[in-house]
């Protein structure tokens, strides 16, 4: 490029779901304490590791607006999710999707066609028309089309959460938030899920905050980490580096290094 050539510029991405300075309790002790996150389209998932009870599952709550703030504040385009009126909310609910540990909340009667369906008709009547069927979505989950005449019921535990999984990506989210999304899915079946994923969200540009235990998950999916400890992040940065901390790193970052030591050498997202 010549050199009195100045490139225009792209807008900087802007944080759709943001958490700024987040203080938040379950009516005791504050759990957070002063958490900063930006999740933004367009960017690479976000990955947050602690220990259990670190509030890894609070600041998904928060940010899904079912944690009131203490103080500071989460927001969705701007605008205070705890003061999102009614069609606002709607709206933040067909954008934002969770997907918990044990998420599926769909009738154990229904079909996994049938639950698909559903989930698709509700994304095209909160405006999301995503044009995906009920055959890719599945497979976007790695469940193969025989699964389809299948009772919700009769799925094991593995299959319930890739189920989760399909439904809330019916939607087409704008953000993802996942919260220990495949802990009964075996390994093998783990990273092929999380590289469909990967796939996926990379394509739409979706914004993910993957919270879990599972180091190796994060880094399939993660670009950037964060460690909760003690209410607020104590490291963050690409996994590689995380993992390898100093003698003055938190106790937490320390351990989850121990843990992992050859997580850190495979190259990540
Ligand atoms: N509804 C609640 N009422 C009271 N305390 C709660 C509630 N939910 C969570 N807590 C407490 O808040 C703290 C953080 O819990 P949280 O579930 O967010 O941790 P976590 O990091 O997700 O843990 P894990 O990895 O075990 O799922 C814990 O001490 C927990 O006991």
């Amino acid at each position: 490029m010549p050199g009195n050539v100045v490139p225009m510029s792209a807008t900087p991405p802007t944080p759709l779901l943001q958490a700024t300075s987040l203080v938040a309790d379950h009516g005791g002790p504050a759990v957070l304490r002063g958490i900063d996150l930006a999740l933004t389209p367009g960017t690479a998932p976000v990955g947050v590791l602690g220990e259990s009870g670190a509030g890894k599952s609070t600041l998904v709550g928060a940010l899904r607006g079912q944690v009131r703030a203490r103080s500071g504040h989460v927001t969705f385009e701007g605008h205070a999710v705890a003061r999102l009126g009614r069609r606002e909310t709607k709206r933040f609910r067909a954008a934002v999707r969770v997907v918990a540990q044990s998420g599926l909340d769909t009738d154990p009667r229904w079909s996994v066609e049938r639950a698909v369906t559903s989930a698709l008709a509700d994304a095209r009547k909160a405006g999301r028309t995503s044009g995906r069927t009920v055959d890719d979505l599945l497979d976007a989950v790695a469940l193969e089309p025989r699964f389809t005449p299948r009772t919700v019921g009769s799925l094991s535990g593995g299959e319930k959460q890739r189920l989760a999984l399909a439904l809330a990506l019916a939607t087409r989210p704008d953000v993802l938030l996942l919260d220990e999304p495949l802990t009964a899915v075996d390994p093998a079946m783990r990273g092929t899920v999380a590289d469909r994923l990967a796939e996926q969200v990379a394509e739409h540009g979706t914004a993910v905050l993957l919270v879990s235990h599972d180091i190796e998950l994060v880094r399939r999916l993660c670009g950037t980490v964060h460690v909760l400890a003690d209410g607020v992040f104590v490291a963050s940065g690409p996994l590689a580096d995380v993992l390898r901390p100093d003698d003055a790193a938190h106790p937490s970052v320390r351990g989850l290094a121990e843990a992992a030591p050859l997580v850190a050498q495979r190259p990540g997202r």
